[in-house]
């Protein structure tokens, strides 16, 4: 279990009121938000904040990342290409808590625009209270980070 309580959080125009709420949530839980915007609602363009948010967790500054966009999509896109990280879409709990147990994934992907909030919330929870189980699964990660190994 890591000492590291950052998460990094961005996203882009669409979800800034949900990044907002998922930063009190984390924060009321102990964690520490690194909260790197963007502050207004004036459109821009998400790849730039998911790689932002991604280098913040690829460097080891972030034990973890919470991104969000209209779908989740895009942005999950963008920090899937700063290496080392691995992020999932999450439209559901069981699917978060396995991105972490078999996936060890360290960032998750939010769509403002599929799930509720309260929904958003409890994806957030499965996500963070869950632990990678390593054994065969630590193999296939391996086999993500090193494709030819
Ligand atoms: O979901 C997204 C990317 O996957 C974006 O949030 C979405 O494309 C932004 O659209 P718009 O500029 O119409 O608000």
């Amino acid at each position: 279990m890591s000492d590291n309580k950052r998460i990094a959080l961005s996203s882009d125009h669409a979800a800034l009121d949900l990044r907002q709420v998922i930063v009190d949530h984390i924060t009321a839980l102990g964690w520490e938000a690194v909260d790197i915007g963007p502050k207004t609602t004036e459109s821009t363009h998400y790849p730039k904040h998911g790689k932002a948010a991604a280098e913040l967790v690829a460097s080891g500054d972030c034990r973890f990342g919470i991104i969000l966009c209209g779908t989740g999509q895009g942005i999950m896109m963008a920090a899937n290409k700063v290496a080392g990280i691995r992020c999932g879409v999450c439209t559901d709990t069981f699917s978060a808590r396995m991105i972490r147990q078999h996936n060890d994934a360290n960032m998750l992907s939010i769509g403002v625009r599929v799930v509720g909030e309260g929904l958003a919330l409890d994806i957030v929870d499965a996500f963070l209270t869950a632990d990678f189980e390593g054994g065969r699964h630590a193999r296939r990660v391996d086999m993500i980070e090193a494709p030819e190994a």
